[in-house]
């Protein structure tokens, strides 16, 4: 399908479907399939080498796939009849000619595309580089060259933004701000996708998570269900001065029950209103009752236990 008969349905969507790349010995990317949506956060997550950096440039029609298609909006990005209105890209730090101003390369780019003049002074200040636009690329922090990135793929004003590891290297300041502008972007219906192996900071981030490892789907999903699908996902902690009454009334429901150290409840198989009832029920008091889900990391690890490769 060509730019000019993009479905509505699909405007901003990207599906990867089979998406396969063999290098001379590696499978890079192997039979994945996944989509993303526009008004979301999407974490693109993996362990080193898991294919994430090959699918973004398969996506960007930099690396030619040996299989399967990659669709931004329908089209593939060669297809795309103007892509950088239509997709941004962030793949590595930015690079520009060192003596060349922040505005002058953003200029360059916008002459070459054929885009507005004054979309440069638009972009820069929308990543808040404006009072450094006259500097010299070669004084420019590594923060600064990140938010000069990112001005150049905004250049376009593009619905669909992509970026590989956008936050590397940045300082909290940094990632903060990074995080606000992304989730800004999303709110205005735009797509966003973000490789990341900063699970935590995905957990703040995104709003759907794709988890790859070895080239392959692991998991995709909203954060929140992709924690909770996990088998061993909630506990729920329990403190109460009638510890071996509740763990009674517990097993009887088919929970898991474990105790700590200092006789606290470790409940896993019901969920907290269960654990609650079924005290009411017994009539017995209740001094805590906590759900307690692990962080995107733990699931992360779980998820791709053993296919983290040294490949
Ligand atoms: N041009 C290439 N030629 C041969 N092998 C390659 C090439 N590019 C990537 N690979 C291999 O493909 C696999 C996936 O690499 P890729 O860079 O896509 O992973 P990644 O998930 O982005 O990893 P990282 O987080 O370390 O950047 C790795 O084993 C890598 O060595």
């Amino acid at each position: 399908m060509s730019d000019g008969q993009r479905s509505p349905t699909t405007d901003g969507q990207i599906v990867v479907t089979g998406l396969t790349k063999q290098y001379k010995n590696v499978r890079a990317v192997n039979n994945l399939s996944f989509t993303v949506e526009p008004g979301r956060v999407t974490g693109f997550l993996g362990p080193n080498g898991a294919g994430k950096t090959t699918t973004l440039r398969m996506l960007l029609n930099l690396v030619t796939p040996t299989g399967g298609t990659a669709t931004i909006s329908g089209a593939r990005y060669a297809d795309l009849s103007e892509p950088l209105r239509h997709v941004g890209a962030v793949l590595e730090a930015s690079s520009a000619h060192k003596g060349r101003t922040g505005i002058n390369h953003l200029r360059v780019i916008c002459a070459a595309a054929g885009l507005p003049k004054q979309r440069a002074d638009e972009a820069l200040a929308l990543v808040g580089l404006s009072p450094a636009a006259k500097r010299k690329f070669k004084g420019y922090s590594l923060g600064m060259k990140q938010r000069l990135g990112i001005a150049a793929a905004m250049l376009g004003d593009p619905r669909v933004l992509i970026l590989d590891e956008p936050a590397n290297g940045l300082d909290p300041e940094g990632i903060r701000w990074m995080r606000g502008f992304l989730k800004n972007l999303a709110q205005e219906g735009r797509t966003v996708l973000v490789s990341s192996h900063l699970l935590s900071e995905m957990q703040l981030l995104a709003d759907d998570v794709v988890i790859i490892a070895a080239g392959q789907l692991v998991r995709q999903g909203p954060v929140d269900q992709v924690i909770g699908s996990m088998a061993q996902s909630a506990r729920v902690r329990v403190r109460t001065p009638q510890a071996d009454a509740l763990a009674t009334a517990l097993k009887g429901q088919s929970a898991v029950v474990d105790t700590d150290e200092h006789g606290t409840l470790l409940v896993a198989g019901v969920d907290a209103p269960t654990v609650g009832r079924t005290a009411l029920a017994a009539g017995i008091e209740l001094h805590e009752l906590t759900t307690e889900r692990p962080d995107l990391e733990g699931v992360f690890l779980e998820l791709t236990a053993g296919k983290a490769g040294i490949r």
